[in-house]
């Protein structure tokens, strides 16, 4: 459907005009939105035994934080020092952040000790190199549970690198006695659970609840985290889950496993929090056809978001504008020199040069993948805060993009 659209009273037309384009803007509102419904339908059922956790590798600008910080997103899930360093700028304390890097280095793990930041391991390996320090962690689980909207974001079963299987038992008691503290589990089954993968969803926090009553001797349990995943809308035939309902199975589960000890459940969201906030506004510069395909060839592409290619992943695309001409069936392109650098296969539009088409859903997973392939430039970030645009990001320059090159 194309119509006149704006982000909160604002034209993708003035807003490229204002600061070019391709650019990218998150409406502030739906990100308060997002956080104050999940952190609701969390405490509808957990009161205050359950935190969430934003896994900021979904967006890590740090306004993007402070906003979540500010609207009842109690901590941070990190995966690699620099995250951790943009959460505890944005305000989080340490023991509100989790360490969730895999296959870390020395130099990490000695970081994440020194800030003392909440460790969540993944290998048995990496556990020994904690012995040494007697550390507290967390460990993370692959309980052959695996969900996902690709392969490549699908975390249990035998074919992820991720998480410690519990053919491991012997070895987790073993590295227990010689004084590393495990103080919680984690379980990350996969990203964009939508209604349809509840069973074996609820499935997977059931193997995860057994393994920290039943499974496995853990005497310092404080912790319970159920990973992150929820999904949303990216079509139409979709459907989400409804979190109130969600939440409510797993409060069931947890209360039928955890009758003594009550480890306080951490869940960490990434694209439920940001993803609907965030719009890539690119301009169309030339519209190709050949003998099969149309293609409207723009100035943004699979450097800005990489999702389509990487993953198939469809991105709905709209013009700014109501247009007066006929709708008709093309391939939205960008200007990066791969074949694959396609934004949306067959679709209805009405388009002409110049026009500024809107790629929605594009807060999570969007910049932050990103790329300077073809050393093209990162587009500019943009804050819709009370109807007024606010640079959060500037544009990149050539500068920026050689400033580490040594010339010889
Ligand atoms: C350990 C962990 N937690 C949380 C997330 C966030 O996932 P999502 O953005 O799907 O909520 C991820 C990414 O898939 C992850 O790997
Ligand atoms: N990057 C993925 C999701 C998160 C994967 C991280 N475990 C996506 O764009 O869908």
């Amino acid at each position: 459907m194309d119509s006149n659209f704006t982000i909160q009273n604002l034209t993708p037309k003035s807003l490229v005009q204002e600061f070019g384009s391709p650019l990218y803007v998150y409406d502030e509102e739906i990100i308060k939105r997002q956080c104050q419904t999940i952190t609701t339908a969390l405490k509808n059922s957990f009161d205050q035994g359950a935190k969430v956790l934003y896994a900021c590798k979904a967006n890590t600008n740090p306004n993007v934080l402070k906003i979540m910080k500010s609207n009842g997103v109690h901590g941070i899930d990190a995966v690699s020092p620099n995250e951790v360093e943009v959460a505890l700028q944005a305000g989080f304390l340490n023991n509100q952040i989790t360490f969730t890097a895999n296959y870390m280095t020395k130099e990490e793990i000695d970081y994440a000790i020194q800030k003392g930041v909440i460790l969540n391991v993944g290998e048995i390996d990496t556990l020994k190199k904690l012995i040494a320090h007697k550390a507290e962690v967390i460990i993370r689980l692959n309980l052959d549970v695996g969900i996902g909207h690709h392969n490549h974001v699908n975390t249990g079963g035998n074919d992820s690198k991720f998480g410690i299987n519990l053919m491991w038992k012997e070895q987790l008691s073993e590295i227990q006695k010689q004084g590393v503290k495990i103080i919680g589990l984690h379980q990350h089954m996969g990203s964009k659970i939508m209604k349809k993968d509840h069973d074996s969803y609820l499935l997977g926090i059931e193997k995860l609840f057994q393994a920290a009553t039943q499974e496995l001797e853990l005497p310092y349990l404080k912790y319970i985290d159920i990973g992150g995943g929820f999904g949303v809308k990216y079509q139409d035939y979709e459907e989400t889950s409804d979190l109130n309902l969600l939440f409510s199975e797993i409060k069931k589960l947890y209360d039928k496993y955890f009758i003594n000890v009550k480890p306080m459940l951490f869940i960490e969201p990434g694209r439920y929090l940001i993803a609907e906030s965030g719009y890539l506004l690119c301009t169309v510069q030339a519209i190709n056809t050949n003998k099969s395909r149309t293609f409207v060839g723009t100035d943004s592409g699979m450097h800005h978001l990489i999702r389509p290619a990487l993953y198939e992943s469809y991105h709905e695309i709209i013009n700014s504008e109501e247009k007066q001409v006929e709708s008709r069936l093309v391939t939205v392109c960008g200007n990066i020199c791969e074949s694959g650098d396609l934004l949306g296969v067959d679709r209805n539009l009405k388009v002409e040069v110049n026009d500024v088409l809107v790629i929605q859903n594009g807060g999570a997973y969007g910049f932050s993948m990103s790329s300077n392939y073809n050393l093209r430039e990162r587009p500019a970030e943009i804050l819709v805060r009370d109807s007024k645009p606010y640079i959060i990001r500037k544009r990149e320059t050539l500068d920026y993009l050689l400033a580490n090159v040594v010339i010889l």
